[in-house]
């Protein structure tokens, strides 16, 4: 993608960037406090919702249009950028029209390519900073999608903001964050900003702070925090926004990492640990293919025997049993599991392929 610098659009390349604001704008008040305390914060982006994507109908979707004079008038007051979310190409043209500096496009318009595009267009020749979230639903193409729709419409100055992924309640996360996508995004789009929005993963304050240590562990380049002067009295997400004078204590906790070790005696102390991991791999690995080859003998097994793949009672303790293992070796059981269900599916898949003769027709014609 043909994008600009960080420092050539946020006006600074130090890090971490951080955006922080109300869920929604909600009064003038409301708006012209929480901003004067970010500042003394050191808040030098605000962002605050205008018109909010809402799940339920009966939601409080956004004051609208009317907040775009008090934007104005904090911004100008307090010399701060602002940040606003947009989702159709009349908030795009009602935000340039006053002034708007940054503007994000939802998880709920990235995951619809028909709305990317319309705000693609809508965007078309104009020299404004646009964040994308992630799409609701794990899936990164729609994510990098979203960003070449942007960038092939002129937009140059993007960036993107990991907000987590929906999820059936079943986790302790509002948003499950799923790390692996946005390292997969950074890993592929190393150019490109990517914050992390540790308020709509966690949903609820006191998660706030590992999920935001998290992001800033694995180089995230910046943070997007809602802040409110009154959380437990506000419009919206009421339990995940912090009181500036919190975000300021949180803000002072985080650690900073430095991205890549560049003193040589570090650097050969690590050097040294990665042999021993890439011999250690190796062995992972001849155990993993030794496993392989067992499977393989069950699934000639099965096959001369006329017996079915999968073996449910077998597998329940197979499944049962390796986290138990695991956990006197100091391993996580949550890893293990994932580990044992990818083990399973690909030893499901070996003994298919025998089954329909694939892996003995490839062996006999070696
Ligand atoms: O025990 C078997 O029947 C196997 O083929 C091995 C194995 C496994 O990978 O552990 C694979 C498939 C079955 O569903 C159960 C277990």
């Amino acid at each position: 993608m043909n994008t600009l610098q960080m420092n050539e659009w946020i006006g600074t390349a130090s890090k971490p960037i951080i955006i922080a604001g109300p869920c929604s704008v909600e009064t003038p008040e409301q708006l012209d406090q929480t901003v004067n305390y970010l500042v003394k914060e050191g808040i030098r982006i605000i962002r605050g919702g205008v018109w909010k994507p809402r799940t339920r109908p009966n939601s409080f979707e956004g004051v609208g249009e009317i907040a775009l004079p008090w934007i104005r008038e904090a911004k100008s007051k307090y010399g701060v950028q602002f940040a606003i979310e947009v989702a159709s190409p009349y908030h795009v043209e009602k935000a340039l029209e006053y002034g708007i500096d940054m503007l994000w496009i939802g998880a709920r318009s990235t995951v619809n390519p028909f709305t990317v595009q319309d705000l693609a267009d809508a965007l078309r020749g104009v020299d404004i900073p646009v964040w994308v979230k992630n799409p609701v639903n794990p899936d990164i193409a729609l994510w990098i999608g979203a960003l070449e729709r942007l960038n092939r419409a002129g937009v140059k100055k993007l960036g993107a903001i990991h907000r987590g992924f929906s999820n059936f309640n079943d986790s302790i996360y509002r948003n499950s964050p799923t790390w692996q996508i946005p390292l997969e995004f950074k890993t592929q789009f190393p150019e490109i900003p990517l914050l992390n929005d540790p308020s709509h993963i966690s949903g609820k304050r006191d998660l706030i702070l590992p999920v935001s240590q998290m992001a800033l562990d694995l180089n995230f380049d910046g943070l997007i925090i809602e802040s409110h002067i009154n959380p437990d009295q506000a419009w919206s997400d009421s339990a995940q926004q912090l009181i500036p004078a919190d975000l300021g204590k949180l803000i002072a906790q985080l650690q900073t990492r430095i991205a890549t070790v560049n003193n040589p005696l570090l650097e050969s102390q690590l050097e040294v640990i990665r042999e021993h991991i890439d011999e250690v791999d190796r062995e992972l690995l001849e155990v993993l293919g030794r496993r392989m080859k067992l499977v393989e003998k069950a699934g000639e097994y099965k096959k001369l025997n006329n017996v079915a793949i999968f073996q449910m009672e077998r597998w329940k303790k197979v499944f049962e049993t390796r986290p138990i293992w695991a956990s006197s070796l100091q391993i996580n059981q949550e890893f293990v599991k994932e580990l044992y269900k990818l083990i399973h599916t690909e030893s499901i898949k070996k003994q298919e392929e025998i089954m329909e003769g694939k892996l003995q027709e490839s062996i006999s014609r070696k």
